[in-house]
């Protein structure tokens, strides 16, 4: 696929299904990612891989950080956090590892992290799987952080929930660029 039309239609899809991205596909995930910009060479970014049963294992970090947060929670509401890492074969979490550096504020490293994500998304859209870019407050929980292994100067960038298409590629919406851009 060409890369213009990689960058210009790659669309966020929600509805995923088995078989998960074979591991020469996530190489190449990977090695996207691995480019993103990155001030100072710092490689302010790790991933992990959750797929199988351990998409159970993380379903029920969340319903346990939903009862963390709310003992009160409902049955439903932890039935739902349960079955959210179902929604796709693999699951990538993206971790920011911000280090301490004068010339790197933190959100340079964070920045870089969301960079590292877009990679892994266009490289899923260039090899023709899906993806989407899932956050939610499980992704700002430090319950889950914990519960993933996170050292304290880590944070979720972003849970990627990647598969095989169901259905239909969407289409990209189709917004003008002079809405968005302009000359000072
Ligand atoms: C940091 C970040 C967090 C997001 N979190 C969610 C989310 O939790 N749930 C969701 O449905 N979409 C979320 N999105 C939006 C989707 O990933 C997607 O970008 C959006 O649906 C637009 O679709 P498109 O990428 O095809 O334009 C998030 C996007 C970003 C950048």
């Amino acid at each position: 696929m060409e890369a213009l039309d990689v960058l210009l239609n790659r669309v966020s899809l929600a509805r995923l299904q088995a078989p998960a991205p074979s591991a020469e596909q996530r190489e190449i995930l990977f090695r996207a990612a691995l480019r993103a910009p990155d001030h100072g060479y710092m490689r302010p970014w790790r991933f992990l891989c959750v797929e199988g049963e351990g998409r159970e294992r993380l379903g029920e970090l969340f319903a346990s950080a939903l009862l963390n947060k709310n003992p009160e929670a409902a049955p439903e509401a932890q039935a739902k956090a349960r079955a959210m890492p179902l929604r796709a074969p693999l699951l990538v979490v993206v971790i920011a590892r911000v280090q301490a550096n004068p010339k790197v504020p933190e959100i340079e490293q964070l920045l870089s992290a969301g960079c590292a994500a877009h990679g892994i998304l266009l490289a899923a859209h260039a090899q023709g799987l899906g993806a989407i870019w899932r956050t939610g407050e499980m992704a700002h929980d430090r319950f889950v952080a914990d519960g993933l292994g996170l050292e304290a100067n880590e944070q979720i960038v972003g849970f990627l929930y990647l598969g095989s298409v169901e259905g239909e590629r969407r289409s990209p919406p189709e917004l003008k660029t002079a809405d968005f851009v302009s000359n000072w």
